[in-house]
């Protein structure tokens, strides 16, 4: 005779295969990583907000919520170790180029270099990292109580289309105004002759990074355009191993 779980469908089948094999406890921890990541970005959307309507300006607003932003940001790296370890269903090298090129902005970018701190680039990027933070992790967390309300689960798989076109133009806006204090300062960099005979220009590798946007930005894109179509529209999408 047939059990229960063979008479369901397809897809209650897989949901109950992906509860068995993510355990109760890595459920908890999810949870609870979850839980505060949704409160760290709601926090510093509130800390944005109040300066805002406090000051009237831009200006500032960065090294007043700089430590939160870098303390939150810096947090997401366990999501690597989420994916390495198994427990989400997420590709390590996906997430590891999301989450690192985060952190490359806050602390070797907008962090180090203070003159570039107040232009509207740097605001611009906060912003949409805020938004679609909240919006990601409060998916995740309800998902994982299993009181997912449609109109989250359609935010987080729409706005990435326009919020990460506009992340994008803010993080590269940005890198590119901090390009001529690196030159003036020679900051993180090693001019020969040294010890080390080795020689590393800070200014050079920033224009490297901008440039690994071109091919790395589509495939970060084109994975959540299938994460859509999976999540949405129900399509069975067999990825690559990327
Ligand atoms: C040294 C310097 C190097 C610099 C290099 C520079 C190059 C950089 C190029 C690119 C730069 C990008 C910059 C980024 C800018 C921005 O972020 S702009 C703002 C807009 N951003 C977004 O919209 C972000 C979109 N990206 C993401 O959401 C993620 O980062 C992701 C890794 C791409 C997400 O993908 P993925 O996790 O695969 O998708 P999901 O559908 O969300 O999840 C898949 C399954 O995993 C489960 N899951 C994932 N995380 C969790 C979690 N924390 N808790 C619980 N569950 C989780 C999720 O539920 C899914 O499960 P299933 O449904 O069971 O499959």
């Amino acid at each position: 005779m047939a059990s229960g779980e063979e008479d369901g469908t397809v897809e209650e089948k897989e949901t109950n295969n992906k509860k068995r094999t993510k355990g109760a406890i890595a459920t908890a921890w999810l949870t609870f990583y979850n839980i505060a990541m949704t409160a760290g970005w709601l926090v510093l959307a509130v800390a944005m907000v109040r300066y805002y309507l406090q000051k009237g300006t831009h200006k500032g607003l960065y090294r007043n919520i700089a430590r939160t932003l870098k303390f939150f940001q810096t947090f997401a790296l366990l999501e690597v170790g989420h994916c390495a370890i198994g427990i989400v269903r997420t590709s390590v090298i996906v997430t590891g180029v999301q989450v690192c090129s985060r952190i490359f902005m806050v602390w070797f970018v907008t962090n180090s270099i203070r003159q570039i701190q107040n232009e509207e680039s740097v605001i611009l990027f906060v912003v949409v990292w805020t938004i679609t933070e909240i919006t990601r992790y409060s998916f995740y967390t309800f998902n994982l109580l299993n009181h997912l309300p449609y109109f989250i689960k359609w935010a987080r798989y729409n706005m990435f289309i326009v919020m990460y076109p506009l992340g994008v133009i803010g993080e590269l806006l940005t890198i590119h105004a901090s390009l001529p204090y690196v030159r003036r300062s020679g900051m993180y960099s090693l001019r020969l002759p040294n010890k080390y005979n080795v020689s590393f220009d800070y200014y050079y590798f920033l224009i490297i990074v901008m440039l690994s946007y071109i091919p790395l930005f589509p495939q970060l894109y084109f994975h959540m355009l299938r994460q859509r179509r999976r999540v949405l529209h129900g399509e069975i999408i067999v990825e690559k191993d990327e």
